[in-house]
């Protein structure tokens, strides 16, 4: 089975972007203390609160659906601490259910016997579960992702847990990309300290991706005013830039059984892929020329041009990255998959023209390895304008979180951060 997701944005088109940017005012009145398990939240205690209290989170990605679990202790009437996430994923997304939504029903239930069994009993019924969908479900057409998500709030309506207003919907690119820093800047200790040091944050995901950061003023005052997203947190209102893209979905029919070649695979690659309803043949071009130099031009066929360039990025250290960069530096053997580590655009890179340029060696464990890797140096390099030399994090966990916008996700809950 063919498993890329450059490919996705090859028959999407890239991309639909919106751009989003902020201010930060100051007066940080989040007050968060450290524990042995990391960072810990200060969240609103519920009504009826007892020590611990728990938020389940469903994240229906484009290729899959996670729960995260959360266990917060109440140290004080002030301060609970995030204890532990219980977290598990399933594959495939519930986008694939378009046509069978009762499926996506009982991926559900499957997931939230995991909830049964991290949430005590007696805190069923006041522990809230929500679910929010991303580029899988803003890619259908609206009724089928409708129905799907009927589905699921029928699964939770059954469950014993707590189902709020609004509990299942579909989030938009700018609230992915806002919650997911809030849940690095949270976990990394950034939002505690008195002092406006945060870290940018880069998701990439099956067919959507974002970049948020806490931008400087001179990229505030030269942003449109559309491109500002403000959230409150406790007392403090942040304003960040963030800009998120999710692929068109413009499947062109007269592709129907036509080849699709591309220089970023071996002239021997040959497999039926099937998308958007049609199967597609994919493979190297035959008598073409194949490696880095071929494969980075149709790359920024996609990315050139499509994306925003907040010139402060030349400048910047240190990026926190996860998802596909975090996937794809695994599979090209720049970090080990448990630790994680650091790398450079420029490794990216390096690698890049390294394995397009000995495809044959790839062909049979990693055919695609060449399109991926090649298709995230030309996005952080063209696309956002980083330089060679920025950092970035590939961190899939902190302190055993998850490095998910899930987290930011059960802030809103409690606190109703307000992203505007
Ligand atoms: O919570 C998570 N933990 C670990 N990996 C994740 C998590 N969320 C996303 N990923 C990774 O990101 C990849 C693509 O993301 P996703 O399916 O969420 O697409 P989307 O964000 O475009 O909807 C997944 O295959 C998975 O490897
Ligand atoms: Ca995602």
């Amino acid at each position: 089975m063919v498993k890329s997701r450059s490919l996705h944005l090859l028959f999407t088109g890239w991309c639909h972007c919106r751009y989003s940017l902020s201010v930060f005012n100051v007066g940080i009145g989040l007050d968060l203390s450290v524990g042995v398990e990391g960072v810990l939240p200060s969240l609103a205690r519920p009504a009826n609160a007892s020590r611990i209290f728990h938020g389940i989170v469903f994240d229906a990605g484009s290729t899959g659906t996670r729960i995260h679990v959360y266990t917060f202790i109440q140290k004080d009437p002030e301060l609970p601490l995030l204890e532990k996430e219980t977290f598990q994923s399933v594959k495939p997304g519930l986008s694939a259910y378009a046509d069978t939504p009762e499926t996506a029903g009982e991926t559900v239930r499957q997931l939230l016997r995991v909830a049964k069994k991290a949430v005590p009993h007696v805190e069923w019924e006041r522990t809230p579960v929500v679910l929010r969908a991303t580029a899988g479900l803003r890619l259908l057409p609206p009724k089928k992702a409708q129905a799907l998500l009927d589905e699921v709030e029928v699964a939770f309506e059954e469950s014993p847990f707590f189902v709020p207003d609004n509990s299942v919907h579909i989030m938009n690119g700018t609230d992915e990309g806002i919650l997911a820093w809030v849940t690095v800047n949270f976990l990394t200790g950034q939002l505690q300290a008195k002092t406006k040091k945060t870290v940018g944050t880069l998701d990439l995901g099956g067919a959507s991706t974002q970049i948020t950061f806490l931008p400087k003023f001179k990229t505030i005052e030269s942003a449109p005013p559309d491109h500002i997203a403000r959230f409150d947190l406790l007392s403090t209102t942040y304003e960040l830039y963030t800009h998120s893209c999710t692929d068109t979905h413009q499947t062109d029919s007269s592709l129907e059984r036509k080849v699709f070649e591309s220089s970023c695979l071996s002239r021997k690659f040959r497999e039926d892929w099937s998308f958007g309803g049609l199967t597609y043949k994919i493979s190297g071009i035959p008598d073409g020329s194949t490696g880095f130099t071929e494969c980075y031009k149709e790359m920024l066929k996609v990315v050139k041009g499509v994306i925003h360039q907040p010139p402060e990025l030349q400048d910047s250290n240190t990026f926190y990255a996860f998802s596909y960069y975090f996937d794809i530096a695994v599979e090209a053997g720049l970090i080990d998959e448990r630790r994680g580590g650091m790398v450079k655009v420029q490794d990216y890179s390096i690698r890049a023209k390294e394995v397009c340029n000995k495809l044959s060696m790839y062909l049979a464990t990693k055919p695609f390895l060449c399109m991926d890797i090649t298709y995230i140096t030309c996005l952080l390099k063209d696309g956002f304008g980083f330089k060679d030399e920025t950092i970035l994090k590939l961190t899939q966990k902190v302190n055993n979180v998850e490095t998910s916008w899930a987290l930011g996700a059960i802030f809103d809950y409690f606190q109703n951060i307000k992203i505007h």
